[in-house]
């Protein structure tokens, strides 16, 4: 057996590598796609000149013939273990990479090789592998090989490399079936072929090659697919690939990503430098649920102004996009881009509203003026489309016209028949809707079935001006935006409960679309969604499959934020006292008022913390929890200046409207918060007139327990009315400016049970209070019967605010109702 003469240097030089080296050497090799066979010159500096050893050796080199010999064999052989058969102790390793070897021949001997490594010579002929019948892995790249396996099939071969060479054409690898990996990249193959019955394949590498068309995978169980720097076109044949998990296309030309859509286990993509030009292709990776890195560099699709985002967007499971991590900031930019959350929608409608309405012309609203502290008091109705709302919104203000006036939307939709411009809605162009929306006039907007919808603040001021508390009706989404402004309205949720009779209802109006009414018909339960997830987000919810009951409920429920509700307590005990069956009890104290004496509540105390739930202060609060005492003490200037500037206000005009918390006092009209403290009371006596009001609540009570939230259920809002009896003592109040309009200017309303008009009449005369441009409280007829403490308790101190005499801010609502026209 010839043996290659070779000297000591030349093998010093050539002596096996590591595999670790070996490896990385390959990998080098495979990055730069050159592993040129080593010259003899290899690692030496190339400004030296070359020694005489060195040239000594050069013409050693030149003599080798490039076969391969047993003594180098010997040289390279490792890992000593049993043969496969087990019956003797061999070497089962034979590293011969970069030896410059041509000819192998003379491994035919070394059957029991289990690994070989005859990377990076000038072999040609593999056939001497055909006797390494134990052999798992090859590893041939970086050489001459033009035959693709020309071997007699091993069976135990797992890994072959054989990149790097001139192979042109695979074939049939069927016997292989413990294949694993095979690494074929930077040959000339143009057609994939021969692997569909390697079974265990789980790893192909044909990048650099020429192919044109993905085919003759089948159903492999391959986990990683290289097969970039192809000339690749469109993506086929991918489909059964249910194990895929990396498959890299880059340096074709794919310009869509169709086929991908079914590798449900695919975890990487790498579409570097290809021809994708449509954001839209992304829809085809979509339902990709695992995957998480892509690459997209070098793709037309890349300039397109909303590429980042917009594939964030679509593929929200991604951790990195063109080799960038991706942010947390940059997939809810994304988010928020594409399909804002509904809280999003709202913050941005109500941002846009305020920043718009900075080009109005800047005043203090009517709605604002009552009180710092204390909210204009609006009620919403608040459900799907068409499930009576408006109707009951209306039904309800003309009932209660003496508080509520109806404060019409703007919509972009055409009236319906029968609807009434300025009465429903304000049926405006687009084009206005858009004026009035950019110049600031709507206090929030929202998009309902393609039409626009806006309450304005107008429509709000107009009824505030009137000194009445707005009503009107809304979706979801206008809730939202306006839950974010300084407004604090009272929230009725109307839900149709029965959905197939809400159905019924919408087709039978025979205005809607098929998917309109689907539309609103989902929308319950997105309300009922809301209302179990967030309780409070609503004071109330009302069934609206019957509409009478509806609005039973809804009146019933008002009555009771007025406080009017208790005004038939009211006549109930006064009925029952005369039959000495009074259930209720009086505090004590309390018994000079009569049973009907409520039980003194933390209402004061409400009602005096009523700063602390001020927007402004609330806003204050969230925005800067940590002032510095400098800022702590600006701020509070600043409120101070606030308040004196509205000081000439009555400050609890609304104030005993919609008051949240938990009241069982028999609504009453409510007094002026100064009023309710003694101290205030008193120097309030020294200017007292004629007129009877209560300091005399029990000790402590204003002071004696905290707010309670937000209730959540109509029951739970009795509370919202007046806050204090004004039966309870007989303390004079001052009173400036009083109105007590005669009796017959009175417009009576309809309450049921309230009685003891009489009381209230002759209390009014005796009072004989005809004062111009009283500052009431928008609270109980309730009281009618209690109102031994008579108007004049529920009046207010009236100083003008400066420049503001003229005009009375709040018309007069005589006991709580409004001045009927004459
Ligand atoms: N400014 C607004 N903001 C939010 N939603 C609004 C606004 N104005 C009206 N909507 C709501 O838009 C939806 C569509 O309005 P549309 O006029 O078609 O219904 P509707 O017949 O008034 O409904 P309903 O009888 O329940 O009041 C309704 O649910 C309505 O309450």
């Amino acid at each position: 057996m010839a043996v290659a003469v070779l000297s000591p240097g030349y093998r010093e030089q050539f002596s096996p590598l590591e595999p670790q080296e070996m490896e990385s050497e390959e990998e080098e090799a495979e990055r730069t796609g050159t592993c040129e066979p080593p010259s003899p010159d290899n690692g030496s500096d190339p400004g030296d000149s070359l020694s005489d050893s060195e040239q000594e050796h050069g013409d050693m080199e030149e003599v080798f013939d490039g076969v391969l010999h047993e003594a180098a064999v010997s040289e390279s052989l490792s890992r000593l273990g049993r043969s496969a058969l087990g019956t003797e102790y061999v070497y089962l390793d034979l590293l011969l990479s970069k030896r410059n070897l041509t000819d192998i021949h003379v491994l035919c001997g070394y059957t029991h090789l289990q690994k070989l490594d005859v990377s990076c010579n000038g072999i040609t002929d593999l056939s001497c592998v055909s006797y390494m019948l134990y052999l798992t892995e090859l590893n041939a790249s970086n050489n001459r090989l033009s035959s693709f396996f020309d071997f007699v099939p091993l069976k135990n071969l797992k890994v072959v490399d054989l990149s790097f060479n001139q192979i042109t054409k695979m074939k049939d690898l069927s016997a292989y079936k413990m294949l694993t990996k095979l690494v074929l990249n930077r040959n000339n193959i143009e057609e994939i072929t021969g692997l569909e019955n390697c079974i265990s394949l789980s790893h192909l590498n044909l990048a650099h090659n020429r192919i044109t068309k993905i085919c003759g995978l089948g159903r492999l169980p391959i986990k990683t697919l290289i097969l970039s720097a192809n000339q690749i076109n469109y993506i086929s044949g991918l489909e059964n690939l249910k194990t895929l998990q990396d498959l890299d296309l880059s340096c074709n030309q794919i310009s869509s990503l169709e086929g991908l859509d079914c590798l449900e286990f695919l975890q990487t993509l790498n579409l570097d430098d290809n021809e994708i030009c449509q954001i839209s292709e992304i829809a085809y990776l979509e339902e990709l649920p695992l995957l998480h890195g892509l690459n997209l560099l070098k793709n037309p699709v890349q300039e397109q102004a909303e590429y980042w985002l917009s594939v964030l967007f679509m593929l929200q499971r991604l951790t990195d996009l063109d080799l960038k991590k991706i942010k947390v900031e940059e997939k809810v930019a994304a988010l928020n881009k594409y399909n804002p959350p509904p809280e999003v929608i709202a913050g941005r409608d109500h941002m846009a509203n305020v920043m718009y309405s900075m080009i109005q012309p800047q005043k203090i609203f009517d709605s604002t003026l009552p009180n710092l502290d204390t909210p204009y008091p609006i009620l919403v109705l608040t459900g799907p489309q068409s499930c009576g709302k408006r109707e009951l919104a209306h039904r309800m203000c003309r009932d209660f016209k003496e508080f509520f006036r109806y404060g019409p939307c703007h919509t972009t939709r055409n009236p319906y028949f029968g609807e009434e411009r300025r009465f429903d809605y304000h049926f405006v162009t687009p084009e206005v809707f858009e004026d009035m929306t950019c110049s600031g006039q709507f206090l929030l907007t929202m998009k309902y079935s393609g039409h626009d919808y806006g309450l304005s603040r107008e429509a709000v001021e107009s009824v505030a001006k009137e000194g009445l508390a707005c009503c009107t009706h809304m979706e979801i989404e206008g809730v939202r935006s306006l839950k974010n402004s300084y407004f604090e309205p009272r929230y009725i949720l109307l839900l149709p409960m029965n959905k197939e009779r809400y159905e019924g209802w919408l087709r039978r109006k025979g205005l809607f679309t098929r998917p309109e009414i689907d539309i609103a018909v989902s929308r319950v339960d997105m309300y009922k969604t809301i209302h179990q997830d967030c309780p409070g987000y609503f004071d109330a919810v009302i069934n609206t499959d019957d509409f009478d009951e509806a609005y039973t409920k809804l009146r019933q429920l008002v009555k009771e934020y007025l406080g009017l509700a208790e005004s038939d307590q009211v006549s109930q005990n006064k009925a029952g006292e005369k039959s000495g069956t009074d259930s209720r009890k009086s505090v004590p104290g309390s018994s000079q008022i009569g049973p009907s004496k409520p039980i003194q509540t933390d209402m004061t105390n409400e009602f005096l913390d009523s700063a602390a739930r001020n927007y402004s202060a609330r806003v204050s609060a969230k925005l800067s929890p940590q002032k510095t005492p400098v800022e702590e003490a600006s701020v509070q200037r600043r409120q101070l200046a606030a308040r004196q500037a509205l000081a000439g206000k009555s400050p609890d005009t609304y104030t005993q409207l919609f008051q949240r918390g938990s009241l069982t006092a028999p609504a009453t009209l409510g007094t002026h918060r100064r009023l309710l403290d003694p101290s205030s009371c008193t120097s309030i006596l020294q200017s007292a007139s004629n007129v009877t009001a209560d300091c005399s609540f029990p000790p402590g009570s204003h002071d004696t327990s905290s707010r309670d939230s937000r209730p959540s259920s109509g029951l739970s809002l009795l509370s919202s009315a007046g806050a204090f009896s004004d039966r309870r003592s007989s303390h004079p109040t001052p009173v400036i400016n009083i109105h007590s309009p005669p009796e017959d200017k009175m417009e009576p309303l309809d309450l049921s049970g309230l009685g003891e008009g009489t009381d209230r009449t002759q209390d009014q005369q005796s009072t004989g209070n005809t004062l111009e441009t009283p500052r009431l409280p928008l609270s109980s007829g309730s009281d009618l019967g209690a109102s031994k403490a008579s108007a004049s308790s529920r009046l207010s101190v009236r100083t003008s605010r400066p420049g503001s005499n003229t005009k009375p801010i709040l018309p007069p609502i005589p006991c709580g109702r409004k001045k009927s026209s004459p």
